[in-house]
């Protein structure tokens, strides 16, 4: 008797070749060369109910679910709350020294039981960010074939090419409102990491959830794998991607055709596509193409925009003028430098009432070459020209700060230590209060360290990282960096989006975000040096920042949920996933 032979509806008992009972799906007594059916069983009760991590809630199981649903004997007899199984983890979790350790902790917690992941990030949020987060997100993705246990998300490779709409009808879940996409070609300031890049958008969404509210079940994180020019991971025999170099041009345009179009089929108009860690030469275009026809947006570009202006406005009311009267440099002018550049000089085009092109004129860029420069303009990249001011070449930093003398000195050029002490001590000689920001992920590729900052301006640099530093005692007084990290705003930005039912991201919800963040700053935070409110309440500022979003969504007509919600900010609070059990009857 062959599997061939036996139909899985035909559940009659037959003895197998072992002396066994033959299962119903003939699966046990399948030889090797045979092929077998994977079927599940669809309903979680019992076993599978613990080993369903939607709905798992391990020990927390009270004696009436216990019965109900076949977990007797299954669990030991003790029935514990929420709150002590999340004392025990956290105590488990801080017995791990090394960080990688703690974050495939956090991995499994995910996996065997996810509303006890959430409630472990939301209410330790300033501790676990740095896990589930940068900077370990970042070395997680580094070894991401060697820890790869389960797929987190959907991986879309030139494989699927033909095939992607099926590929995502493969995905669990059908209710998707956001989707985190990267295709691992510039993952933080870490380079071209392939598929590995995917620990990206899984850590992106599940603070969407945690931060945002957005529920788990409806956030898809994808990996777009078109091959990596990566030559250290493509002699490693742990790589998880394809072994081929990256595909480009029309190949690389279909492929991402084929799949923006399959979200909208399989989702509709109204999901969220985040695109993430993209590099430059296709973040850009991609971003202007499908902005046209769908809802998509720009973690690096947009989201980074959007936080690093509100950390300007709120700094203002530390060292005073505004923001057109101030004079800004940044390192790097990729991404993020003329994303944030580019809505800087439209806040301070809609205050001042002065053209854009005018209002541009208070910003500089360097890149790898050396000052932006109208001399450079024929070999610029599109996004760089409009920076290309008249002024002679300028090679290095160090001469561009004390040529252009900014009142503002922004790191994104992904390279760590540029900010040296000639730098950092050149800022404060011309300004009382320097403002600095070193916004390269992750913490190796940090511009400088908050120490640095406050010990070579002499404690007198207003400063903030893209990945957290600890506070610094200088001179006998404590201060306490800010986090300059998106990760404040892509949270209430998709939940503003997903209340109101948007249907396109304009620049002006961005400038709403960024306000509505700007505003949470308290006087509390200025006298500590912050620039940002604590993470601590990020659920609160998300409301907030969605609540603005969602308000500027219904005022330019992009809003589909009617009738609007009279208070928005209350709307959005009901709306945010709760990670408490839920009782079963
Ligand atoms: N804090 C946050 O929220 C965010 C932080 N980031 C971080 O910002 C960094 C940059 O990201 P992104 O803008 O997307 O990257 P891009 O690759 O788009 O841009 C990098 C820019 O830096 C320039 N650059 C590289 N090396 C040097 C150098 N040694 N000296 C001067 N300029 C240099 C590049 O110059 P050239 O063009 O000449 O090659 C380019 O203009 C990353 O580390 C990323 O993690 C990004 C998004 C959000
Ligand atoms: C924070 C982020 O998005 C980045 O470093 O790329
Ligand atoms: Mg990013």
């Amino acid at each position: 008797m062959t599997s061939d032979s036996a139909s899985v509806l035909d559940l009659d008992t037959k003895t197998t070749v072992g002396g066994g009972v033959e299962d119903a799906y003939g699966e046990d007594q399948a030889t090797e060369e045979q092929l077998v059916t994977p079927w599940t069983i669809s309903v979680a009760s019992g076993y599978s109910l613990l080993r369903d991590p939607h709905h798992n809630k391990g020990l927390a199981f009270t004696e009436k679910e216990r019965d109900a649903h076949y977990l007797r004997g299954l669990l030991p007899p003790v029935c514990i709350s929420q709150e002590l199984q999340e004392k025990k983890l956290m105590r488990s979790l801080r017995q791990y020294q090394v960080p990688l350790q703690r974050y495939m902790a956090m991995m499994d917690l995910q996996e065997r039981n996810e509303r006890l992941f959430y409630k472990l990030l939301i209410d330790n949020v300033e501790e676990l960010l740095p896990v589930v987060y940068t900077p370990t997100v970042g070395e997680a993705c580094q070894k991401y074939g060697c820890i790869f246990r389960r797929p987190q998300g959907l991986y879309i490779s030139l494989k699927e090419k033909g095939k992607i709409l099926e590929v995502l009808k493969n995905w669990p879940e059908r209710s998707i409102q956001v989707i985190v996409v990267t295709d691992g070609e510039r993952i933080l300031g870490l380079g071209d990491l392939g598929s590995q890049g995917m620990g990206i958008p899984v850590g992106k969404l599940s603070l969407y959830t945690a931060l945002g509210g957005i529920h788990p079940s409806s956030c898809l994180p994808v990996t777009i794998d078109v091959g990596t020019n990566n030559e250290q991971l493509l002699n490693d025999e742990f790589y998880i991607g394809l072994r081929q170099k990256r595909a480009t041009g029309q190949e690389y345009a279909e492929l991402l055709h084929e799949f923006m179009t399959a979200v909208k089929q399989n989702y509709g108009e109204k999901v969220i596509v985040q695109y993430e860690d993209f590099a430059n030469h296709n973040a850009f275009e991609l971003l202007a193409k499908y902005s046209k026809s769908h809802l998509v947006f720009n973690d690096d570009i947009q989201g980074t925009a959007s936080v690093v202006l509100a950390g300007l406005v709120a700094a203002l009311k530390v060292v005073g003028r505004t923001l057109a009267e101030h004079t800004f440099l940044f390192l790097g002018a990729g991404e993020a430098g003329t994303g944030i550049a580019e809505l800087i000089a439209l806040e301070m085009s809609r205050q001042t009432k002065a053209p854009i092109e005018e209002t541009r004129k208070k910003i500089w860029l360097v890149d790898s070459k050396g000052l932006i420069v109208s001399s450079r303009k024929e070999s610029l990249q599109h996004f760089k020209k409009p920076w290309a001011h008249e002024h002679e070449p300028v090679k290095t930093l160090l001469d561009a700060v004390k040529t252009i003398k900014p009142t503002v000195l922004i790191g994104s050029s992904g390279v760590g230590q540029t900010f040296t002490k000639e730098v950092a001590e050149a800022m404060p000689s011309f300004n009382e209060k320097p403002v600095i920001l070193a916004l390269s992920n992750p913490t190796s590729q940090s511009e400088c360290t908050a120490e640095q900052a406050y010990s070579w301006s002499e404690g007198r640099a207003i400063f903030a990282s893209g990945s957290p530093f600890d506070p610094v005692e200088y001179n006998g007084k404590l201060f306490v960096p800010g986090q300059a990290n998106n990760a404040y705003i892509f949270p209430g930005l998709g939940l503003g989006l997903v209340i109101s039912g948007a249907i396109r991201v304009h620049d002006e919800m961005l400038l709403a975000a960024s306000e509505a963040l700007a505003q949470q700053v308290t006087e509390e935070n200025f006298a500590n040096g912050l620039i940002y409110p604590p993470f601590t309440i990020i659920r609160k500022i998300s409301a907030h920042i969605a609540a603005n979003v969602a308000a500027k969504a219904y005022e330019l007509g992009l809003a589909t949920h009617l009738p609007r919600p009279a208070n928005l900010v209350k709307y959005a609070e009901s709306r945010m996933y709760s990670p408490l059990y839920r009782s079963y009857r």
